[in-house]
């Protein structure tokens, strides 16, 4: 601080005085102000607003007033004498002597006379900004410069806040209107022009809903729009189709504030106007189709749905959606704005190379525009149908599903010739997804349908589904008193056709047959595949003699001969029939009912076909109890049982043999007929066990006998066609003979002529296996069955037994004798043993033996009987080998 400054806070024109001598301010205008002008002089300058300091030729300050005071936040006293450089930013201290002196010099100076803005540094460190006004003062020879210095800091702030505010206003995609009192536009921004196009000249002076209006705009929308600026609602927002100054669909979301001047009245209207057209089509089209979807919302619904979501999004356009069947014709789905005539004119058509914009562009996989229907050739054929009912273009394009392949096609129609807009392409682009979503996922449906509810091999409704359908039938067959049959179909033979040609041609047979069952069903009739050879169809209002008529028509169909892969097949069907209401009121009883019918059927006569009816429901109640009593009479519990009857030579009368004949003693029932219970055994799968029993008791009972030394030379066993299926029947027999000591010799097995007639190479293979063990081979009932003769040298037989048939009649009966005699003579030239079964009389003993049959077996000789009976009987008689 320089001597002779003032250090209190004094007038800031006395500094000046002081410092100079006199009051430099009053001394510029006037020679000696007087004291009440001085007054004055410093009363203005303490009540400037603006700082004012003046500086002398030393640049030491001279007046410092309050304003400058409250600019530095410097004390007078701290500055007055001190070089004006202390108020100033560092950096520019040096710059600012030099260009005083410079001035000081030269007299110029760019500062003097202007306004600039400096920056000055504060008492307490901080910057501010401010305008600063220098002017030269001329004083009694002396240069002092005086500075008004007015704090810009604020207002600079300011201004940069409000170009910032300016260029968020303009640089933002939204658009923002202000509207005056009157709801004339006065200002848009920058972002309003771009989305609408309009300059702000062109809306200023305009009403916001005269400016968005277009020829779709909801007019209710609109109105409700200006009444809320009408009435001043605090704040009103909706969506709204608004159009461009080029008519370009925008969809927009519309918020509308009024802005209250202080009184509380409306001075201003702003409003934001934000571009959804994009969301729109995300979150209207895909939103509401795809939760429609989740909602398991049917295909049918789900178009309509999309078609009229696109049509509210732009309602300049008529929406399609066509499916393409199998047969490549387009199918309607929705097209909810287009003429239901129309849609039934399109409904059918082939797709093709020339068929208007949808079949042409199913058929090249690509979109087809046509700008203008009248004059396209592609529409040459159908612009008859659309252009009485105002469809001008048409722009179609393929709905692909995920292999590419086409599903349908989704289209636009116009009403003017035009090509589609920006929107319509991405209403394609999004529509054209959803349509091959909910195409592909019915397409699934109803794969995961099919393969739920019908048969994958012939393409029949399921057990399932068959058991819906025929549910609803019965509903309707009470409900309208009407009768209704149910036929349970069985192929014969069909394991045969399957083990011997193959599954492959099994298969074919059962496809052929749903085809052929499908062609004799009438409309309404219900045919599906239980399982394996299994059909049943269901005949709504059918009676007997109409089932009578039925069946036999689907007998002989199924009975034509056909060829699959290369075999001839001449297949034949057992069917039962049980009828509504008489045979049950139920689908489980009704189908259970048909079924025994059936089996009656087949063991009467293959290929025929039975009704229920009570007889035939208490036998096979009856049957199934047996079964259950067999399975029981196998196991532990027993019940079964060998009798033995004697073959002896025809002329002597020497044991030979004896043939193990098996009883059922039912605890129940009594003695049952072997015929019965083997046959039950075969049809419940209880003949192999049936088999291993006799073939295990048999040994076991021989080898009794020749560890006791009873004379039975061997023992002879029935087996079923079946068991020659069972190729485990060899090893069975060798282990039994093992285990019970017994030579290959001693056991001999009977088979009946069916056991030739099967075609099954296992059964012969079985045979040879047994036969190659040692153990001799009878073919039993000789004469009864459908052998011929050519069918003897396949299996490897040692003996045939003549039927008990022949002999019974040989006395009376010619035919019989002559017969008899033919057997015999085969018998003699194919070299096999011939044995005379069922020989009751000693005529018939003494014709067959005459006739040079050696071995006779029969009540004359002796019953079958047990096995301690027969040792009895055996005592009495010689033996030997016949
Ligand atoms: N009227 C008359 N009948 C006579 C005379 N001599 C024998 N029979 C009967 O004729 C049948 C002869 O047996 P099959 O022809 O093999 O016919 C047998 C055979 O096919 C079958 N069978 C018996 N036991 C078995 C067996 O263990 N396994 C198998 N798979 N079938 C058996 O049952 C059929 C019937 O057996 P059965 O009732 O025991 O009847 C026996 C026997 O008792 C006679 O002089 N007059």
């Amino acid at each position: 601080m320089s001597a002779g400054v003032p250090t209190g806070h004094g007038d800031p024109v006395d500094a000046l005085a002081e410092h100079g001598g006199a009051h430099p301010c009053l001394a510029s205008a006037t020679p000696a102000p007087a004291p009440a002008a001085h007054s004055l002089l410093v009363q203005t300058l303490e009540q400037a607003i603006d700082g004012v300091v003046v500086i002398d030729e030393r640049n030491e300050v001279v007046v410092f007033n309050a304003a400058a005071e409250r600019i530095w936040g410097h004390p007078r006293d701290a500055v007055l004498g001190h070089d004006v450089r202390m108020l100033m930013p560092m950096e520019m201290r040096a710059r600012h002597d030099a260009n005083l002196h410079r001035h000081r010099v030269t007299g110029v100076n760019r500062i003097v006379g202007t306004e600039v803005e400096v920056p000055i540094e504060c008492a307490d460190g901080s910057r501010r900004q401010a305008l600063m006004a220098v002017s030269q003062i001329r004083f009694e020879g002396r240069s002092l410069y005086c500075a008004f210095v007015r704090d810009n800091t604020q207002h600079r702030e300011l201004l940069a806040h409000q170009r910032l505010l300016s260029t968020a206003v303009d640089e933002s995609d939204i658009a923002m209107i202000v509207g005056g009192a009157d709801q004339r536009i006065v200002f848009a921004n920058a972002g309003c022009q771009r989305m609408f196009g309009y300059s702000l000249h062109e809306m200023v002076g305009q009403r916001l809903g005269d400016l968005l209006m277009g020829p779709h705009t909801d007019p209710a929308t609109l109105q409700a729009l200006t009444a809320a600026q009408d009435c001043g609602q605090q704040s009103f927002a909706t969506e709204l189709l608004a159009y461009t100054k080029d008519g370009r669909p925008l969809w927009v979301s519309t918020a509308v504030n009024p802005v209250h001047d202080a009184q509380g009245l409306v001075c201003n209207f702003v409003s934001v106007l934000t571009d959804i057209t994009q969301t729109k089509l995300h979150e209207v089209l895909q939103f509401r189709v795809l939760d429609a979807m989740a909602r398991e919302t049917p295909m049918l619904d789900l178009m309509l749905l999309l078609c009229r979501e696109v049509e509210r999004t732009a309602p300049e356009l008529i929406a399609s959606i066509l499916q393409v069947d199998d047969q490549g014709r387009l199918r309607t789905l929705a097209g909810p704005s287009l003429p239901p005539a129309y849609c039934a004119q399109i409904d059918g058509l082939p797709i093709g190379p020339v068929v208007g914009s949808c079949g042409t562009a199913a058929w090249r996989n690509a979109p087809v525009l046509v700008t203008d229907i009248a004059t396209d050739p592609l529409w040459a054929d159908f612009k008859g149908l659309a252009l009485p009912l105002g469809l001008r273009a048409c722009w179609s394009s393929p709905i692909r599903g995920g292999d590419g392949q086409v599903l349908g096609t989704f289209a636009f129609y116009y009403r003017e010739p035009r090509e589609p807009s920006a929107l319509h392409r991405r209403l394609v682009d999004v529509s054209l997804h959803l349509c091959a979503l909910i195409l592909e996922r019915e397409k699934t449906k109803a794969h995961i349908h099919q393969l739920a509810f019908y048969d994958t091999l012939t393409g029949l409704p399921n057990r399932a589904l068959l058991r819906a359908k025929t549910e609803r039938a019965l509903h309707e067959a009470q409900r309208t008193g009407t009768p209704l049959a149910v036929l349970f179909v069985d192929l014969d033979r069909f394991k045969q056709v399957n083990d011997t040609h193959g599954h492959l041609v099994g298969d074919g047979l059962l496809v052929e047959l749903a085809q052929r069952l499908r062609g004799v069903a009438r409309a309404g009739d219900i045919i599906g595949r239980l399982s394996g050879d299994e059909f049943v169809a269901v005949l709504p209002d059918c009676g007997g003699s109409q089932a009578v008529a039925a069946v036999e028509r689907l007998v002989a169909a199924v009975a034509q001969p056909m060829v699959v892969h290369g075999v001839a097949l001449h297949p034949r069907a057992s069917v039962g029939v049980a009828l509504y209401p008489a045979d049950g009121g139920d689908i489980d009883t009704l189908i259970r009912h048909a079924d025994m019918a059936m089996y009656q059927a087949k063991t009467h006569e293959r290929g025929s076909f039975r009704f229920f009816s009570a007889e035939l429901n208490r036998q096979a109640h009856e049957r199934a109890m047996l079964e259950a009593d067999l399975r029981e009479a196998l196991g532990p519990a027993g019940g079964l049982a060998l009798h033995y009857q004697p073959k002896v030579t025809a002329e002597a009368g020497r044991v030979c043999g004896v043939e193990a004949l098996l009883r059922w003693q039912h605890p129940r029932l009594g003695a049952v007929p072997p015929l019965r219970f083997v046959a039950l055994a075969e049809d419940c799968g209880l003949v192999h066990a049936l088999g291993h029993w006799v073939l295990g008791e048999a040994c076991r009972q021989m080898a009794d006998w020749r560890a006791r030394g009873v004379p039975v030379p061997h023992v002879a066993v029935n087996l079923s066609a079946s068991n020659f299926l069972d190729a485990s029947l060899p090893g069975v027999i060798a282990g039994l003979l093992q285990r019970h000591g017994l030579a290959s010799g001693d056991l001999t097995v009977e088979m009946t002529e069916s056991v030739m007639l099967n075609p099954d190479p296992v059964v012969l293979a079985t045979v040879q296996a047994v036969h190659a063990l040692g153990v001799k081979v009878s073919l039993d009932d000789f004469g009864t069955g459908y052998s011929s003769l050519s069918h003897l040298h396949r299996l490897p037989i040692t003996e045939l037994k003549l039927d008990r048939s022949f002999v019974q009649d040989i006395e009376h009966d010619p035919m019989a004798r002559a017969l008899t005699v033919s057997v015999l003579r085969i018998g003699k030239t194919l070299g096999l043993t011939v044995v005379a079964e069922g020989v009751e009389t000693e005529a018939q003993r003494r014709f067959v033996a005459d006739e040079g049959c050696p071995v006779v077996q029969g009540y004359l000789v002796s019953k079958p009987v047990p096995a301690e009976a027969l040792e009895d009987w055996l005592q009495l008689k010689p033996t030997g080998a016949g």
